[in-house]
């Protein structure tokens, strides 16, 4: 099945489909040896070389965990700026963003190790020192059923690419829930409402999930920016540079970007998988060949997240690690393959 995105403001784009997935029911379908695994692995992979990403329903995350979400949402993002203010993380991504000139829509915070229930009770009592046990509870579930489903997506990948998709890569997988809200902007809404600015993630993969309130826009490799429109209740898996240095270039990190316009406020959840710090990412050796020279030297994830931040250029995969870059002399470890 394939969701149409229709025209948005205008009747110059064409529709643009992106793959849509059932990934089933619980833990039934959805497993390796399941009726449709395989089948499915094939198309997931198909999806991400081609668009990026993939929009999928699953029901391993009930409507009232989504509606717990979102209702939390709206709490955390009313509480005061000073209390907001005090999520303060060294990591890049994570501290409290609000009232930032580049983003000036957006407000967001970022969560390390979410599915974590100290983690989780940590921010939540940071916001709410009385304590809030709903959207705690929230915020581990829907982390770590998304992480979950971030490493079962990771899984389609190893097993269509025929490698080893054993979970050991999972033991060097991290990952962080970051919380977003877009609020709408003055009337009458600027031709511009970019709610966040173009850009390809930095990590692996990347599942996000939304208050059904549409924003999301790709830019397909055609090049024009086309809406990614996700079905109510629906989540989208975004591929990240991480996995296309990992893929030898196979796997496409879609550019995206979100523009507000309507007038409901929009609020978005993503758990962002990643390597851990110290991780070495390198090329699958199994996905080098003739026709696929290795475009990438090592690198650690870290590292690279720290030349973006300080360089924020649109090709910094190519730049930090392609492989006319110079060499950093690490060893060669990988935490993917
Ligand atoms: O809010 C969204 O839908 C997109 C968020 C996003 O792309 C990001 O945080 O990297
Ligand atoms: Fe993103």
């Amino acid at each position: 099945m394939v969701v149409p995105t229709a025209a948005n403001g205008g009747d110059q784009q064409k529709p643009y489909e992106i793959p849509f997935f059932d990934l089933g029911e619980g833990d039934n379908d959805v497993v390796e040896g399941g009726g449709r695994w395989r089948e499915l692995c094939d198309k997931v992979r198909e999806a991400c070389e081609t668009h990026g990403c993939f929009c999928f329903s699953t029901e391993r995350i009930p409507s009232k965990l989504r509606q717990g979400m979102v209702e939390g949402l709206r709490q955390l993002f009313e509480l005061p700026e000073d209390t907001k203010k005090r999520h303060v993380n060294p990591k890049p991504y994570r501290s409290y963003l609000g009232k930032n000139d580049a983003v000036p829509y957006l407000e967001s915070f970022g969560i390390d190790h979410a599915p974590n229930v100290e983690q989780a009770r940590a921010f939540t009592t940071l916001m709410w020192p009385q304590g809030n046990p709903s959207f705690c509870e929230a915020v581990k579930e829907m982390s770590g059923k998304m992480q979950e489903l971030n490493l079962v997506i990771m899984k389609m990948l190893f097993t269509s690419y025929g490698l080893d998709a054993d979970e050991h890569h999972a033991a060097d997988t991290a990952s962080y829930f970051r919380l977003m809200k877009y609020k709408v902007p003055p009337s009458p809404t600027p031709a511009d409402g970019i709610g966040l600015v173009a850009h390809t993630d930095k990590n692996t993969l990347t599942i996000l999930g939304q208050n059904d309130v549409q924003g999301l826009e790709i830019q397909p490799k055609n090049g024009s920016w086309v809406p990614a429109v996700i079905p109510d209740g629906a989540f989208i898996a975004i591929v990240g540079d991480t996995l296309k240095a990992w893929s030898n270039g196979r796997l496409h990190p879609v550019r995206h970007r979100v523009v507000i316009r309507g007038e409901e406020e929009r609020y978005s959840w993503g758990c962002f998988l990643m390597p851990k710090d110290d991780s070495t990412v390198a090329v699958a050796d199994q996905l080098v060949d003739g026709d696929h020279p290795l475009m990438y030297r090592p690198f650690t994830y870290s590292d690279y997240l720290s030349y973006f931040v300080h360089n924020l250029s649109d090709d910094a995969l190519e730049l930090y690690a392609g492989f006319s870059s110079p060499p950093v002399g690490e060893s060669r470890r990988t935490c993917m393959d």
